[in-house]
């Protein structure tokens, strides 16, 4: 695949976590490329280095060796702050834990990535109470995390994900904990987003009731990408084809 048009590059990714008594190889020279209004999705068995994968492309966990780039930056050689600041306007990530403030209403919790990348505290929670209801929590904008089922949750972190409008969204099992239609309609929300000529989206799971929103499909085990599965007419793409 040619450069030009990417919005993600990774080249030899390798990843080990060294926790002293022992070394695991989370990634093992992984190359994958993710084209602009793409919808890639990972999938694989537990612990085979999806997350990790998703970790070094949203640049919040650094690859030992490889190169990563974001829509031509290579985040690695970027200085922290300018990566900080790269990240919280570029990347919306929805993490498997949710990972949402225990002391902010879901309005607030939305509107962080507004925040923190500048806006007025209530036009941020104007426009996170609208990105709310799209994903059917119009009525529950002032309610604790706490308050909220674990679906609910989900769609809160899946809103703040996409408050900002971020290039990149990066979701971690993003319909786990939600039913048949609600995940649906989460996922028709996800991929008009991808659909955005300059944007793409990776996510990361095992629900194979959504792998029909894919563009693509790569699947991972222990560490590495064995293919690349075209999802709109079933066609492998060999390993070398992918890049
Ligand atoms: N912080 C860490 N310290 C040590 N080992 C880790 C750490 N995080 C992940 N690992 C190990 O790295 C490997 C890849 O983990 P990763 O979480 O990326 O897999 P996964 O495919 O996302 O799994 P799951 O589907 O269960 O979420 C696993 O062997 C895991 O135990």
């Amino acid at each position: 695949m040619n450069a030009d048009g990417l919005a993600v590059r990774c080249q030899n990714i390798v990843k080990i976590y060294d926790t002293g008594d022992q070394k695991v190889t989370a990634l093992d020279q992984v190359n994958l490329d993710i084209a602009m209004g793409e919808l890639m999705m990972l999938v694989g068995p537990s612990g085979c280095g999806k997350t990790t994968l998703i970790s070094v492309i949203a640049g919040i966990l650094d690859q030992d060796s490889g190169s990563c780039e974001l829509f031509g930056e290579n985040l690695i050689t970027m200085p922290s702050n300018d990566k900080l600041n790269f990240r919280a306007k570029n990347v919306g990530f929805v993490f498997q834990a949710f990972n949402l403030l225990p002391s902010l209403n879901a309005a607030e919790n939305v509107s962080v990535p507004l925040v923190i990348n500048g806006m007025k505290r209530a036009e941020a929670e104007r426009k996170a109470s609208r990105v709310l209801e799209q994903v059917g929590l119009g009525e529950r904008l002032t309610s604790l995390p706490a308050q909220l089922s674990g679906g609910q949750q989900q769609r809160v972190a899946i809103a703040r994900a996409l408050v900002h409008n971020p290039k990149l969204i990066v979701c971690d099992e993003p319909t786990s904990a939600l039913d048949h239609e609600t995940g649906h309609t989460v996922m028709a929300l996800l991929k008009d987003v991808a659909l955005q000529k300059d944007r793409a989206l990776v996510i990361v799971t095992h629900d194979a009731r959504v792998f029909n929103f894919a563009d693509r499909i790569a699947e991972m085990d222990d560490g590495h990408i064995i293919k690349v599965v075209d999802s709109a007419n079933g066609t492998q793409t060999s390993l070398k084809e992918a890049l």
